[in-house]
């Protein structure tokens, strides 16, 4: 769902307010970005330079410059072009087959809208990477077409790609610091002077940079260099980004705030982005994105005739210290189909009459101990325990 400017503003404010200050934060940051406003960005960083240099975790004393920055906000009108929706990427019947044809990547039909966002898993081998650097043009497709339509006006071949970011799962390394590369980025893509230093220290701000602005690439984790990535991205207003695997060695939290920032990102009123990002953190990828993308193959999921197999049934993913004849036999009682255990959890199939409520009510009657479960029934998740 894409967020107006009242309405990002109106959020910003509710999160501030309710103690979800970082939420509120970036909220702030990404409705400020939305007017491109000189003064904005000046009251901003402002607010920014307060925030970052308090140091206890109760930010609620700041509420009230935050309060000032959002009725600034309120009064700048900022131009929406109604993108959202409009095709930009489509990719009909695409296939790359490698010279050594022991693997075939597709065919592949894809049509990524602005404001999508595609989730792409499997195994390790089946054609992520492959499909990713098909679709970001830097890998030849073997057949089919493959055609963008960006909303910008370019000029020539490299302009029309300029729009197109490609993030792969091990970036380049840069040398500087994190703002003086930023600051070059950005000054390649045509702003200088005041607005580029402004622009800049929005962009670190909201990618939460601040206190590593001065830092060196050897001096940043894995989570920082990602965030640096977006943010050198997000300094080019690209309309399509395609990540592969940038949940990559970090950790939970930083996983969560990565994904959030892809979809506020994504879900812009102003400069709504199409992605396409690849990921083993299944439950993760099926929160965030509006179509997954499961390659078992080369082939996607769509192709492969699985899902409506096993749609009607119900399948449970459970741990429990529970011994296997211990939850067959309690399981009995709700017809139980079927129970595996692939070595690290249990995957339980029921007939379609039996409902998620009734396997929690059966573990609370008979008291069992479960240490984690989920339905999967609908997940991509069943792709890949059977
Ligand atoms: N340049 C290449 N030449 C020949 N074969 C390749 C090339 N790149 C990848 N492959 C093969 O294509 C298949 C798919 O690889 P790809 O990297 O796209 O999978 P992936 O799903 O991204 O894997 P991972 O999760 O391990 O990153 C693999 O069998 C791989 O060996």
């Amino acid at each position: 769902m894409i967020q107006t400017q009242e309405e990002l503003i109106e959020n910003a404010l509710l999160y501030f307010k309710r103690g979800d200050f970082s939420l509120g934060y970036r909220t702030l940051l990404d409705a400020s970005l939305n007017t491109d406003s000189v003064e904005v960005f000046t009251k901003v960083l402002d607010f920014v330079e307060k925030y970052e240099t308090e140091s206890s975790d109760d930010k609620s004393s700041l509420l009230l410059l935050f309060t000032e920055c959002c009725n600034q906000l309120k009064n700048i009108k900022i131009e929406t072009k109604n993108l959202v929706g409009t095709t930009i990427l489509k990719a009909e019947n695409i296939t790359k087959d490698y010279n050594s044809g022991r693997f075939v990547l597709g065919p592949v039909n894809i049509e990524l809208k602005k404001g999508d966002i595609f989730g792409l898993v499997g195994e390790n081998g089946n054609g992520k990477t492959t499909l990713l650097t098909v679709l970001a043009s830097l890998n030849k497709v073997s057949a089919g077409s493959l055609e963008y339509s960006f909303s910008s006006e370019n000029k020539d071949a490299y302009d029309v790609l300029s729009k197109l970011v490609y993030i792969p799962q091990r970036t380049a390394v840069w040398y500087g610091k994190v703002l003086d590369n930023l600051k070059f980025a950005l000054v390649h893509y045509g702003v200088k002077g005041k607005k580029n230093d402004l622009l800049v220290l929005m962009m670190v701000a909201r990618f939460g940079l601040w206190k590593y602005k001065d830092l060196k690439w050897s001096e940043l984790s894995s989570g920082y260099k990602m965030r640096f990535e977006l943010a050198r991205t997000m300094l080019r207003k690209p309309e399509i980004i395609l990540l592969d695997e940038p949940l990559a060695n970090l950790d939970i939290l930083a996983q969560q705030i990565i994904l959030e920032d892809l979809k506020m990102m994504s879900k812009s009123p102003v400069n709504p982005i199409a992605m396409v990002f690849s990921s083993q953190q299944l439950y993760e990828v099926e929160k965030i994105s509006d179509e997954v993308i499961y390659l078992r193959n080369g082939k996607p999921s769509n192709e492969l005739n699985i899902a409506e197999k096993t749609e009607k049934q119900l399948i449970i993913e459970l741990d429990a210290t529970n011994s296997r004849e211990e939850l067959e036999t309690v399981f009995k009682e709700l017809n139980l189909e079927k129970l595996e255990f692939n070595g690290g959890v249990y995957i339980l199939y029921f007939k379609d009459e039996i409902t998620f409520n009734n396997v929690l009510n059966t573990i609370a009657i008979h008291q069992l101990n479960v240490t984690y479960i989920r339905d999967i029934s609908k997940s991509t998740r069943r792709f890949f325990v059977s």
